[in-house]
């Protein structure tokens, strides 16, 4: 194994002989060094790596993962190591045995396509859904959220509409939307049925459930999975313990997980998960990990302190096995352009003056939103960044038209792939599309369709969508083929609907996309793997970053990043923005302390990125609100409220252009100076 050297106990846990192991540990102490020096280790003992499947919360750290282990290992050893997030692993299982999963021919369906067909049963379902006051995004997270953390529908509905109030009156109004909930709720199955969907919940669910209660599902998987490296483990909800639970009886499980940066509770995750780890786990063994080698002493002082703050108990106190470093700075700005100004200008010093590349700098902040100023910026001054978190690829909207037509050559019963391709088309509105659609349920199967659409539909329109489904059904067989032939019929209406930003935007996804289709066996696989997967970094090729591509020839990029994206992630440089009142914690989650704890526990996770240089920014006007005596806004809880002066060196935007002290009353100018006129 080449590029490994590992501490005592980190060896301890990549060589660990019993059943089941939870490695527990803090920020930058090794845990992902242990996933790939364990994954390393099995195949050097000769486990057949297909037999491996690491599980990690986004597709990035699995690619990162699994291409270091392919690194530490000759001869191409790891080719066939699986990495992948608990919905594509749950959907490739689902892929590989359609019979035993039940779920051949399903269209898997994105958030997105989720509210469409909620709306869609709102609309069938008026009377209840005009009792209630709830929005159709509201009740899929109301679905979701009951799904994900196994609990009832009353519970599910106070915690996503009331806030998790337990009052009496919150109590009956409860009980008065319970019913109607219950109706839509149950009419948003139905047609999920209907339809053949699979919404993200119901890829672990279907997977989850056969595995539970047929022991012959137990036993074809035991063939196919030996070990389950599972990564950030602090971050798994009730619903991926509930698929993980059966595999204890077939798999061996190698769990690595930090309770401290636990910030997916909004999607149900439970730290506690990691603190019931032995009682859950018959024949398992936990090991610490304690010792940091990303940052210096000065960066986990203050990130130490900040969890030391907290009243849970993480019992963590990271001790650098770097040493001492430069103090953290902390920058008051007094707004989102100086703040922006500030980084850039940093950068650029860093770029120039002390030989930085620009990848050595990550900046982190809550919200994708905030940093709309800082790319701008950015693209100013010329820094070439790439986002973290944000839309993916599959989810813009050029996208999703070509896309249409593959789903409903997949999926004849896709009303959502139907009315998304049909109204595509000038002249089809969504009514008409809604007769349309009454006809085309009505054909036996896709041949039946490809010989009779063009009828059904009527008139040019008909021909054309006629046309392309013929063509995609004629190929589908060669995805991108398919692709290419669909494109260059949709082209020229796709140019004309977007002609705002065709060129400049758009036009060049769609090679991107017929690379994407050349790396998939089937429409139906393309669809949904495609839709779970951000495309990025495709075979290290052209990465696409929102709906663009850059070249990735330009590989030295500043990373902006939100902190729940950043996991994993450390640089030279971090910039953690805007750490003000009212933002950590958020001003909405006072009232609760798990949220406020949440928030703490993002903040860590931002800190510890950071090897050598920190810097923190926040707003100056906020912080003036915050100690007005009479703003009544004491009770911020603001992390920073209490910090010790010795922790950090505060300091002012050094590039601030001094303005020149001009006096205040104008003095008057006599234009008639100057010229001699003799
Ligand atoms: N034994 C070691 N010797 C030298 N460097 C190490 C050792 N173990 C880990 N490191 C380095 O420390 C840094 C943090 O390691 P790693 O990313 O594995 O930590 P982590 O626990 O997964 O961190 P986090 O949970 O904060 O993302 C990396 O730069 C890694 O290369």
């Amino acid at each position: 194994m080449k590029n490994h050297i590992l501490n005592e106990k980190q060896k301890k846990a990549v060589e660990f002989e019993g059943e089941h192991l939870l490695v527990l540990a803090g920020a930058g102490t090794g845990k992902t060094r242990c996933i790939v020096g364990r994954a390393a280790y099995l195949i050097e003992k000769g486990v057949q790596p297909e037999k491996i499947q690491i599980l990690t919360f986004t597709k990035r750290s699995a690619n990162e993962i699994v291409e270091r282990v392919k690194a530490s290992l000759t001869d191409n050893q790891a080719q066939s190591l699986n990495g992948s997030t608990f919905h594509s692993w749950c959907n490739q299982l689902i892929v590989r045995y359609p019979n035993l999963f039940g779920a051949a021919s399903y269209t898997v369906i994105d958030p997105d396509d989720q509210l469409s067909v909620m709306k869609m049963v709102c609309g069938d379902q008026i009377l209840e859904y005009k009792g209630i006051r709830i929005k159709p995004q509201q009740l899929i997270d109301i679905y979701s959220y009951g799904r994900n953390t196994r609990q009832n529908l009353t519970n599910s509905i106070r915690e996503k509409v009331f806030k998790g109030k337990t009052d009496e009156e919150t109590n009956d109004e409860i009980d008065i939307i319970r019913p109607k909930v219950e109706i839509l709720l149950k009419a948003y199955q139905q047609k999920k049925g209907e339809g053949r969907y699979i919404d993200y919940d119901d890829l672990l669910l279907i997977v989850a459930n056969r595995l539970r209660n047929d022991e012959e599902a137990r036993k074809i998987l035991s063939h196919q999975v030996k070990h389950l490296l599972i990564d950030e483990f602090q971050d798994t909800n009730p619903l991926q313990w509930f698929l993980l639970e059966p595999f204890l009886e077939i798999a061996n499980f190698y769990c690595v997980g930090d309770d401290a940066q636990s910030i997916y509770s909004f999607r149900g995750a439970d730290y506690k998960n990691v603190h019931l780890f032995k009682e859950r786990v018959p024949n398992s063994e936990i090991l610490i990990l304690d010792k940091n080698y990303r940052s210096t002493q000065e960066i986990l002082d203050l990130s130490n302190w900040l969890i030391e703050e907290s009243p849970l108990d993480y019992k963590k106190k990271l001790v650098s096995s770097r040493g001492e470093g430069m103090k953290p700075k902390l920058i008051n700005v007094s707004s989102q352009w100086e703040e922006a100004n500030f980084i850039a200008e940093n950068i650029l010093e860093n770029f120039t003056e002390n030989n930085k590349n620009f990848a050595s700098h990550l900046i982190l902040s809550k919200s994708t939103y905030y940093t709309k100023p800082l790319q701008a910026v950015f693209i100013q001054k010329k820094i070439p960044y790439v986002t973290y978190g944000g839309r993916k690829f599959m989810e813009a909207a050029h996208i999703k038209d070509v896309v249409s037509a593959l789903r409903v050559v997949n999926n004849l019963y896709d009303e959502i792939g139907w009315m998304r391709f049909l109204t595509f088309w000038d002249g089809i509105g969504e009514i008409k599309a809604g007769k349309y659609i009454s006809k085309i349920l009505e054909f036996k199967d896709p041949l039946d369709c490809a010989q009779n659409l063009d009828d059904a539909i009527g008139g040019p329109e008909g021909e054309k969508i006629g046309d392309i489904y013929n063509t995609i059904l004629l190929n589908s067989g060669n995805v991108k083929r398919a692709i290419q032939e669909t494109y260059s019929k949709m082209e020229l209406s796709l140019a004309f609907k977007y002609r705002k930003d065709w060129e400049e935007k758009r036009k060049s996804d769609f090679p991107v996309l017929e690379m994407l289709g050349d790396n998939y066996a089937s429409i139906g696989q393309l669809i949904s793997e495609g839709i779970l997967e951000n495309a990025k970094q495709l075979n290290g090729n052209p990465v696409l970053e929102g709906s663009q591509i850059n070249d990735s020839e330009i590989k030295d990029h500043v990373i902006i990043s939100t902190v729940h994206s950043a996991k994993g992630l450390e640089a030279d440089v971090c910039y953690v923005l805007n750490v003000s009142p009212k933002v950590y914690p958020s001003a909405w989650n006072l009232d609760k302390e798990e949220s406020i704890e949440e928030d703490r526990r993002v903040l860590y996770v931002a800190l510890t990125r950071a090897k050598n240089e920190l810097y923190v920014t926040r707003d100056t006007n906020s912080i003036n609100t915050v100690k007005t005596p009479n703003s009544g806004d004491t009770n911020s809880n603001y992390f920073l409220e209490e910090l010790p002066g010795n922790l950090v060196e505060q300091a002012t935007n050094p590039y601030l252009i001094i303005k020149p002290k001009d006096i205040l009353t104008p003095n008057k100018i006599d234009l008639s100076l100057g010229m001699d006129f003799s």
